[in-house]
């Protein structure tokens, strides 16, 4: 049986956030599943590409609507993520190492779609089930169903997985003509409020729709951008499948990016010495329990309650606990995180950018980790955080809610807070605050989320299992 991935971002090869974790380590596990798992992106000139070995097989042509494109699929040759990962080139519309967040994206990512129709229409065998993942591939259950070139297609299951319904990747019907040819008696298909949305427009026509978390999938029927009627109405054919982490890239005993390697016997010691080079680097003092921040600078990490929420605290513990934050994004979110650097220098760091190594070594430093999210689809840092030992903070919100359970409660082992507010923050921070201080309560509890099972095994056979529902 075999599944083609479908995505924008894959890791390592191109990562902006979460998606890429999951595309990267997904198919990673289903192969060793039994499954044949491969992977089709966009060929954006990272370093990946640079320094690894491809091999061309495939050229093609596409037309996005008046402009044709050639196009290039090439494979990486040495299998290396173990599965087969092919990049989609198109000369003279996908160039540089920008992911996201250029001015052609609609372009870019059309493009990329159609290509990845062209392809698949020239292959000799179908795959079994053509796997979508977030709005930058939601066109292609619709091209499969109704675009007339690619009535070959019709047969192979589709699935879309919705990491972050927040983007939905609209535009106006005048760029309809992007689009090959289809049925103008389904062009309600791709609609949603007037325009054409690639998020909705998925939803409506994959067999099936999976978000990264059940608990997500219940909210998004009540809130969810403007979708949530289209949710309500599709809710019998989507599934929460709760996202796994690669154990093998996130693992404090082998991880090559942390100074200080360690395990559950020896995580006291280990994380002392990773919170030392951190605390030292950052000039922070390092008897001071740290807490870290990592992640995207927006309004849904809740990045923005931050500052008030470090002032605040700083404050009542008497300037008794240390903060990092690791992150970029919106402009005036970094601007907020560097004025609380400047304020409160001697308690404060920020550090504006995105930086692989410097999170795992947070992940191995931090004592808590704080995510106050007003969305999480799921949400991976709180579990990359347990396995390093480092104690969960959430706001008890989509994914969050599925995967910390508060000390408080009967088996709890993170502390949840309710209301996205500084208030609710800053009273998270004060009870664990409380709990630092009783280290051999820490110790315990440091000892039981490392051995907590997030692993993809459970989720790769949940995704297995329905792929082998869809029967065409
Ligand atoms: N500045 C920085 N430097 C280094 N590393 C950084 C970084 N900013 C973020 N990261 C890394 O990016 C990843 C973020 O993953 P998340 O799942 O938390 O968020 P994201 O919102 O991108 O993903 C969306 O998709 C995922 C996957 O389905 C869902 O879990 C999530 O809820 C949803 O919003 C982590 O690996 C984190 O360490």
């Amino acid at each position: 049986m075999e599944v083609l991935h479908v995505s924008a971002e894959c890791y390592p090869v191109a990562k902006v956030g979460g998606l890429g974790d999951v595309v990267g380590a997904l198919p990673k596990y289903q192969q060793r599943q039994g499954w044949i798992a491969k992977v089709v992106m966009p060929c954006y000139r990272t370093r990946f590409l640079i320094e690894h070995e491809f091999e061309l097989v495939h050229q093609g042509g596409l037309w996005l609507g008046p402009t044709w494109y050639h196009f290039n699929v090439i494979r990486e040759k040495h299998n290396l993520l173990g599965f087969d990962l092919y990049l989609l080139e198109i000369p003279g519309l996908i160039e540089g190492d920008q992911v996201y967040g250029c001015f052609n994206d609609l372009e870019r990512f059309t493009a990329f779609q159609i290509g990845v129709m062209e392809w698949l229409n020239s292959w000799r065998h179908h795959p079994d089930v053509v796997h979508c993942h977030d709005h930058h591939t939601g066109l292609i259950p619709f091209m499969m169903n109704y675009c007339y070139k690619y009535d070959y297609l019709r047969q192979i299951p589709t699935v879309f997985t919705i990491h972050n319904a927040q983007y939905q990747g609209q535009f106006g019907w005048d760029k309809a003509y992007y689009l090959p040819a289809y049925d103008p008696w389904k062009a309600g298909m791709l609609d949603w409020n007037h325009l054409i949305n690639p998020m909705a427009a998925a939803v409506k026509c994959s067999w099936r729709v999976t978000t990264v978390s059940p608990h997500y999938l219940d909210e998004l029927c009540i809130s969810a951008a403007g979708l949530e009627e289209l949710f309500r109405q599709e809710r019998q054919k989507a599934l929460g499948i709760l996202n796994g982490i690669d154990t093998e890239t996130w693992n404090p005993a082998t991880d090559p990016r942390i100074m200080h390697h360690y395990d559950v016997q020896t995580v006291r010691k280990g994380k002392a010495a990773n919170k030392t080079d951190i605390c030292r680097r950052f000039q922070l003092d390092e008897t001071k329990p740290l807490f870290v921040f990592i992640g995207r600078l927006v309004y849904e990490k809740g990045a923005d309650l931050l500052p008030d929420a470090v002032a605040r605290s700083l404050y009542e513990s008497q300037y008794a606990l240390n903060f990092i934050f690791l992150g970029s994004g919106d402009p005036h979110m970094e601007w907020l995180l560097r004025q609380a650097e400047y304020h409160h220098h001697t308690n404060c760091k920020s550090y504006i950018g995105y930086d692989e190594n410097l999170s795992h070594q947070l992940y191995a430093a931090a004592d808590f980790l704080l995510m106050p999210s007003r969305i999480e689809p799921c949400g991976l840092n709180q579990m990359y955080a347990m396995r390093y030992g480092t104690i969960p903070i959430v706001r008890a919100v989509g994914g969050l809610y599925d995967t910390v359970i508060d000390i408080g409660d009967p088996g709890g082992y993170g502390i949840r807070f309710l209301q996205p507010s500084v208030w609710d923050i800053t009273h998270a921070i004060s009870r664990a605050m409380e709990l630092y201080q009783h280290p051999e309560e820490m110790l315990k509890l440091q000892q039981h989320i490392m051995q907590l099972d997030f692993s993809w095994d459970k989720s790769a056979q949940e995704y297995l299992h329905l792929y082998a529902q869809l029967k065409p």
